[in-house]
């Protein structure tokens, strides 16, 4: 057995899967061998999701039916939409509500006689997390939560209930798109967080659970709302963004949204992303967010950062493309859950095709043998 020890669990292989590969040298994603730019473009979220849930891109009478058992599972029980305004009402951050909420569903299944089936439960949760975030949403905002409609996509039926007003083509395009760029990326904490619950065979709703919390920190999907914080600290500063930029890192500033475990290069979704808040700060006129963030970039482009291997990751510039499309910055995490759910579901199903338990080991480096004190003597 070897003593080694991989801080961080780096470069550890722990796992087969056929799912996604991160090439981090060269900046490439494939889903089941499809690069990443092809499906943004040319795939649906809930096409990519049966791609990863069962194997293959979907015929049109696939594609239907996947949409179609989406589509009736939207509803949310009243007792968890009554939860999830009461968090609301008390101040709870959208993310720690959704995880409250979505370990709250395993209470209403519906027991369709699929118990313990980690793609039907899993559907189940996908199709359900938007309902959960837009009522979060609109309680905050006193308004009354909006009824899915089965008619739209689930990107267009969450903008919808977000708002309450069906969603023109260019938001519904761009959402979609950012939910394909999300949903799955290897063995990344939350997914492996999921996996290692999955390995207990416990149920997918815990596994959900617990990566939705994986995925709440700053160092994983939290780090998309801390980089519109950023922008929002330099806009406030009143500096250019360079300046307020190279005071950041003489000030040992770590900066959000650079830097990955995987990637030695620019992240090929941040390009995606970076092209997409182009063309939408171009048809606004409202090009702020894309100056601050390319200055940054180039700024730490010239300062080696990029060279050193601390580039761009998919967080840089989610949160400007969603400002763009109007949504609240405590939501970019959440959406971002919204969409690796798909990816959380489909590797606790194929991992535990071939299970077994995840237990590592920690080299004790506590005292060999202590005294016991009775407490009465201590
Ligand atoms: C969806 C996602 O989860 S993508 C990642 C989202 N997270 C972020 O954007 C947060 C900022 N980035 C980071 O904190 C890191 O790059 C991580 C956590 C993503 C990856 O980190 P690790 O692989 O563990 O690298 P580690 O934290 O050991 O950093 C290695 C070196 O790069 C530096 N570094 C890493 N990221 C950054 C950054 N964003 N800004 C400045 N320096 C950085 C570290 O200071 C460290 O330098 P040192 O060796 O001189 O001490
Ligand atoms: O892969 C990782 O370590 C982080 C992650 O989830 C992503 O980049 O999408």
């Amino acid at each position: 057995m070897s003593n080694e020890l991989k801080r961080g669990l780096e470069g550890v292989l722990v796992a087969e899967s056929e799912l996604s590969h991160v090439d981090g040298e060269v900046g490439k994603l494939v889903y089941r061998g499809y690069d990443i730019e092809e499906l943004a473009r040319g795939a649906s979220y809930e096409e990519v999701l049966h791609l990863l849930w069962h194997g293959s891109l979907p015929t049109r009478a696939e594609l239907e039916d996947l949409e179609a058992e989406l589509a009736a599972e939207r509803a949310v029980d009243d007792d968890v939409l009554s939860t999830v305004r009461t968090l609301a009402d008390a101040g709870d951050r959208p993310m720690a509500a959704l995880r409250t909420a979505v370990s709250m569903l395993s209470a209403y299944d519906g027991d369709d006689g699929d118990d313990g089936d980690v793609l039907a439960e899993g559907a189940r949760i996908t199709a359900k997390v938007p309902t959960i975030l837009a009522a979060f949403e609109r309680a905050r905002q006193g308004e009354e939560a909006v009824d899915p409609d089965p008619d739209l996509s689930h990107a267009g039926n969450f903008l919808y209930m977000l708002t309450g007003t069906e969603p023109d083509d260019v938001s519904e395009e761009t959402f979609d798109m950012a939910l394909t760029l999300h949903a799955d990326h290897g063995l990344n904490a939350s997914t492996f967080t999921a996996l290692v619950i999955g390995s207990t065979m416990a149920d997918v709703y815990s596994s959900v659970t617990g990566g939705i919390g994986a995925l709440s920190g700053s160092l994983h999907g939290g780090a998309n709302q801390d980089v519109m914080e950023m922008l929002h600290e330099v806009d406030d500063s009143g500096k250019d963004p360079v300046e307020w930029i190279a005071d950041a890192r003489e000030n040992g500033r770590r900066i959000p949204g650079f830097g990955h475990r995987v990637y030695k290069v620019k992240d090929p979704r941040a390009r995606i992303l970076e092209e997409k808040l182009r063309d939408l700060a171009e048809s606004s006129g409202d090009e702020k967010w894309l100056k601050y963030t390319t200055a940054i970039e180039s700024y730490l482009e010239e300062e080696g950062l990029i060279e050193k291997g601390i580039a761009p990751n998919v967080d840089f510039y989610s949160g400007s493309v969603y400002d763009a499309m109007g949504i609240p910055m405590d939501l970019y995490t959440p959406i971002f859950a919204m969409s690796r759910v798909g990816g959380w579901v489909a590797h606790v199903h194929e991992y535990q095709e071939d299970n077994r338990l995840i237990r590592p080991r920690a080299r004790y480096t506590g005292p060999e043998t202590a005294e016991f004190v009775p407490l009465e003597e201590r």
